[in-house]
């Protein structure tokens, strides 16, 4: 699924799932960040779309930025292309900092493997003995830095952070990204979903100020797990992507290009997607 054409909008950049316009008229401090219905797993862009996706992580992530106390990236009021109105956020355009701000309050994906090298992820010493899914005594702080589109962001010390941004940015981005995770956390407990980890990104805007940006606490940028598995001893299950991994893992070898997922599968994700923007968004 290529990017949609949005009159008064040029595309120009897309990432796996999302695409991202500037407008045509030339006004550099506004952009459209628009999520298609596309979904990956084990890096790969997969086949179909699933429908309603963009519009359901959309509607995440602004539910988010309503409910959280930190200064963002939205322009309001929204003035959405009808192309795109459900699955498009209008945005100021930021100074942007190189930085994946990624928050653990579990031990999975990468911050494992750094553990199992060196019972250690980006610097910070944790206890002997953890394994996969388990959860961290507290959550902590394991910055990356960008890569370029398409490889993976390399994790980093916080100490490596404050060479490429500077003390003060630095100490600004780790408090910010704690305190939205434990504000995020604790809302997702109530709603019976763990949040294991998360990946912020921020900007700086023409005054100075550092503003929460990109998408924030999608399935995309955090790993959601259901609460009651994993209290039943369920491990690695995420929310809504469990179905799609479980599929190819019993259908492809995992060479060349994936096959298109069925209807079922594509239904049953659609599905839960839907049931985790409700978990929040619902009563
Ligand atoms: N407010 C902002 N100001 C400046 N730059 C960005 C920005 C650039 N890139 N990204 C990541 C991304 C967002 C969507 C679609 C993609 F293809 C890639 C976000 C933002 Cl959100």
């Amino acid at each position: 699924m290529s990017a949609a054409e949005i009159p008064g909008w040029a595309h120009t950049y897309s990432g796996k799932v999302r695409d991202l316009y500037r407008p045509e008229d030339g006004d550099t401090g506004v952009l459209l960040v628009v999520a298609s219905d596309r979904v990956s797993a084990f890096d790969h862009v997969l086949e179909p779309g699933i429908p309603g996706k963009g519009e359901l992580l959309t509607s995440l992530s602004r539910w988010w930025f309503d409910h959280l106390p930190v200064p963002n990236h939205l322009i309001e009021p929204q003035r959405l292309p009808v192309e795109v109105e459900r699955r498009a956020m209008l945005v100021r355009s930021l100074d942007m900092f190189p930085i994946e701000c990624v928050v653990r309050g579990y031990l999975s994906g990468s911050g494992w493997a750094e553990y199992q090298q060196s019972q250690s992820v980006c610097g910070i010493g944790l206890p002997a003995g953890l394994t996969s899914g388990d959860r961290l005594p507290v959550p902590i702080f394991t910055p990356a830095f960008k890569a370029p589109m398409g490889e993976h962001d390399e994790n980093i010390t916080f100490a490596r952070m404050i060479e490429i941004v500077g003390a003060d940015a630095a100490s600004e981005l780790r408090t910010l990204s704690l305190d939205i995770f434990q504000r995020a956390s604790t809302i997702a407990e109530s709603k019976g979903v763990i949040l294991a980890d998360t990946k912020f990104e921020f900007g700086r805007d023409t005054d100075g100020v550092i503003r929460l940006a990109d998408e924030v606490l999608t399935s995309d940028s955090s790993r959601y797990w259901d609460q009651e598995a994993w209290v039943a001893g369920v491990r690695g299950q995420s929310f809504d992507k469990q179905i799609v991994r479980d599929w190819l893992s019993a259908h492809w070898d995992g060479t060349g290009t994936p096959p298109p997922l069925p209807d079922e599968i594509v239904e049953r994700t659609s599905a839960r997607y839907a049931e985790l923007l409700d978990r929040f968004t619902g009563a």
